[in-house]
C-alpha cells in the first residue's frame, strides 16, 4: 500500500462480518442469561446481544484463556506457586455512551465461562472526591474531569488487586445523592475478573502523579481495554433522553439530589440537560476523553439506535 492513510494498527470489522462470527463459533446464550440482560434495561435489543456482545465476549475469552495459560506456564518456569491474580478489563468512553450497559451485559455473559467465576464491575465514580472536597477545591462543576478524581486511591486500589489481595473494598458514589456514600463501600471477594469502567480509565495523568506510585497509570493494570464510541451529537441525545427518563423515575425519589427537576416541564428539563452537556460532559468528552480512544485494545462504535456499527481491534 502506497499511502500512509491506510496504515493503522487496528483492523476494522463491520457489523455484518462481526455478526457472522456467532454462527462460526456456535456461541450460545441461555434463556436465563437473556432474562438477566433484559432486566438491565428494557431497551436493549436481544438481537444486538446475540450479534455483537456474544461474539465480543467470546473473543475476550480467547484473551483470558491465554492470560491464564501464560500465567501457569510462567509460574511453572519460575517454580512458583500459581497464585490468583485477577484479569482487569477497562471500559472507557463519554458520559451516556453506554459504558455501564456494556459492562453489565458483559458481566452476565462472562459469568458463564466457568463455574463460580467471580466477576465484578467497579465504576470510577467511586473515586471522585466527595462534594465537600470538590467545593473546597472549587471544582464542583468539574465532576468527571481528571482533577475531580482521587487518582492516588484509584491507583492504590488497582495496585492491590493486581498484587493478589483477595478481599478489598471499593468506594461507592450514589447518583441519587450525587455524592460519595462512605458507609456503602462495595465488597470484593476473591475476584477473577474486574470490569473497571469510567470516563477516565485510559487517561495518562503523568502531570498529577504522586510520589509513592511513581508514574503509574490506571491503564497499566489493564489486561484488556474497550472504548465505547459514538458521534457526540448522538451521545448528547442519549444523555438528554436519559435525563428525561430519570425525571420520571429516580428524580421523584425524595432523597434525590435532583428532586427539584422532577416537577418541571420537559422543555425546561431539555434546556437544563443541554446546558449540563455543554458546560460539563460534552466539554469533558472533547477535552479529555475522546483523545484516549486509540489507547484501547478494542473500539465499539455505535450508531443512533445503539446498534454497533463496526468494531476496531488492535492487530496485536
Ligand atoms: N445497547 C443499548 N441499547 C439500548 N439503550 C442503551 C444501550 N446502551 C445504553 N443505552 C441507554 O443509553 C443511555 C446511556 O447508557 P449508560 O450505560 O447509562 O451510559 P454510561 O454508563 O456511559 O453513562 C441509557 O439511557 C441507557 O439505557
Ligand atoms: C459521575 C460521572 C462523573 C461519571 O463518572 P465515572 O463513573 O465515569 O467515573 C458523571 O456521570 C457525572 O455525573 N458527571 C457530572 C455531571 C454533573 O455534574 O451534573
Amino acid at each position: 500500500m502506497e499511502s500512509s492513510d491506510y496504515e493503522t494498527p487496528f483492523v476494522t470489522i463491520e457489523r455484518e462480518k462481526w455478526r457472522k462470527l456467532r454462527d462460526r463459533k456456535k456461541i450460545t446464550i441461555t434463556e436465563d442469561q437473556l432474562r438477566e440482560i433484559r432486566g438491565i434495561n428494557e431497551n436493549i435489543s436481544m438481537k444486538e446481544v446475540k450479534d455483537i456482545y456474544a461474539p465480543l465476549t467470546r473473543l475476550l475469552k480467547v484473551y483470558y484463556d491465554n492470560y491464564r495459560r501464560l500465567n501457569r506456564t510462567r509460574k511453572a518456569f519460575l517454580e512458583m506457586e500459581n497464585e490468583r491474580v485477577p484479569y482487569i478489563i477497562g471500559i472507557a468512553g463519554s458520559v451516556a455512551v453506554g459504558k455501564s450497559t456494556t459492562a453489565r451485559i458483559m458481566k452476565e455473559l462472562i459469568s458463564s465461562w466457568e463455574n463460580s467465576l467471580n466477576v465484578y464491575i467497579v465504576t470510577t465514580d467511586g473515586f471522585l472526591y466527595p462534594n465537600e472536597e470538590l467545593k473546597r477545591r472549587n471544582i464542583i462543576e468539574r465532576k468527571g474531569f481528571p482533577e475531580s478524581y482521587d487518582l492516588k486511591s484509584m491507583i492504590k486500589f488497582l495496585y492491590r488487586i493486581k498484587s493478589g489481595v483477595s478481599h478489598l473494598k471499593a468506594p461507592f458514589y450514589s447518583h441519587l445523592k450525587y455524592d460519595i456514600v462512605p458507609e456503602e463501600e462495595i465488597e470484593i471477594v476473591n475476584p477473577d475478573i474486574i470490569l473497571f469502567e469510567g470516563l477516565n480509565v485510559l487517561q495518562s495523568h503523568s502531570d498529577r502523579i504522586n510520589d509513592n506510585f511513581h508514574d503509574l497509570m490506571v491503564s497499566d493494570f489493564f489486561d484488556f481495554s474497550i472504548y465505547v464510541d459514538a458521534e457526540e451529537e448522538t451521545i448528547k441525545e442519549w444523555f438528554i433522553q436519559r435525563f428525561l427518563k430519570l425525571k420520571e423515575t429516580a428524580f421523584k425519589d425524595p432523597n434525590s439530589y435532583f428532586r427539584k427537576y422532577a416537577s418541571i416541564p420537559d422543555e425546561d428539563a431539555i434546556k437544563i440537560g443541554l446546558d449540563i452537556w455543554e458546560r460539563i460532559n460534552g466539554l469533558n468528552l472533547r477535552m479529555n476523553i475522546e483523545r484516549t480512544k486509540y489507547h484501547a485494545q478494542l473500539i465499539l462504535r455505535k450508531r443512533e439506535n445503539h446498534d454497533v456499527n463496526y468494531i476496531q481491534l488492535r492487530k496485536i
